[in-house]
């Protein structure tokens, strides 16, 4: 090795850790779900966060987002703790995250340039010339024709809303943003595009992108590491690569399965000509 390589050891010392989960532990009841669950999450990567139905994926993501209460466990956002910050601070943790949950959640009473103003108006004191100019800057980095500002929820296709979605999660600029299954319930192409769209953001934005998935094609095409949830816990995180290698019966199904050989285009699910699947 030269003096100027890295060991990965060494690469992963120098990642900054924006998002700290230790030990957490969510239960309803008798029904424990998280088990004092570990993961970390990394600037500027893409990370895919899967696992089978019911392991408690949004359970998860509601915690660190502080939708449900957990029994134990620490969360730094930032290399803050929600729970021991003051009140000023944890506004400002709050602008820092942006939220696209499945479904895209706007509120269809108000216009797409409303919904992105939401967040604006509820941390920012700012002229309405200056929100319009904003918005609009959110509506073209989405990839949504201007038009589409004026336009309510019911009259945009299901593509349209996740990107309108994307963009209000977006408005105040956040140093993360958690994506609830973004692409479900488009078709190939149009998750190819936003799988594409979020991988722009990321590279011009140094947006860091926590997404929950069922999707093979965005799992091989744009995330950079994979967490898997099992067993209550993060049972192995890392690169597509080290999915492939790892020994658990749940893992090797999902990602050596027949659809993620077609995906992959090897046999042994190895490699990724994703895009070109998605387009034929
Ligand atoms: N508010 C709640 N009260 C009681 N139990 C809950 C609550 N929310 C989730 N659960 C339970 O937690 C478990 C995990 O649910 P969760 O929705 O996180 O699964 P998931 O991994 O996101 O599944 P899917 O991929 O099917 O969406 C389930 O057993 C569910 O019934």
């Amino acid at each position: 090795m030269s003096e100027t390589e890295m060991t990965a050891e060494q690469a992963e010392g120098t990642r900054e850790t924006i998002l700290e989960v230790r030990d957490v532990t969510v239960a309803f009841g008798k029904n424990v779900v998280l088990d004092s669950l570990d993961l970390d999450v990394y600037r500027g990567e893409i990370l895919g966060f899967v696992g089978g139905s019911g392991t408690g994926k949004s359970v998860l993501m509601r915690a660190i987002l502080r939708l449900l209460r957990r029994q134990s466990g620490t969360i730094r956002i930032l290399g803050h703790d929600y729970d021991t910050a003051n009140e000023a601070d944890r506004i400002k943790l709050d602008m820092r995250l942006g939220v696209l949950f499945q479904h895209g959640a706007l509120f269809s009473a108000l216009t797409v340039r409303e919904n992105i103003q939401v967040p604006m108006r509820e941390y920012l004191d700012l002229p309405q010339s200056l929100m319009d100019e904003l918005t609009a800057v959110k509506i073209e980095m989405v990839g949504l024709d201007p038009s589409a500002g004026a336009k309510y929820p019911s009259e945009l296709s299901g593509g349209m809303i996740k990107r309108a979605a994307l963009a209000r999660a977006l408005a105040l600029d956040p140093d993360i943003v958690f994506l609830d299954e973004p692409t479900s319930g488009l078709d190939p192409i149009g998750a190819a595009e936003f799988d594409e769209l979020i991988a722009q953001l990321r590279d011009t934005l140094g947006l860091t992108v926590y997404m929950v998935t069922h999707d093979l094609d965005s799992l091989f095409s744009v995330c950079d590491r994979i967490a898997v949830l099992g067993q209550k816990k993060v049972l192995v995180s890392g690169t597509i690569a080290e999915m492939l290698e790892f020994d658990d019966p749940w893992v090797q199904s999902y990602f050596r399965g027949k659809r993620a050989r077609t995906i992959s285009g090897y046999p042994d699910g190895s490699g990724s000509n994703a895009e070109q699947y998605r387009t034929e």
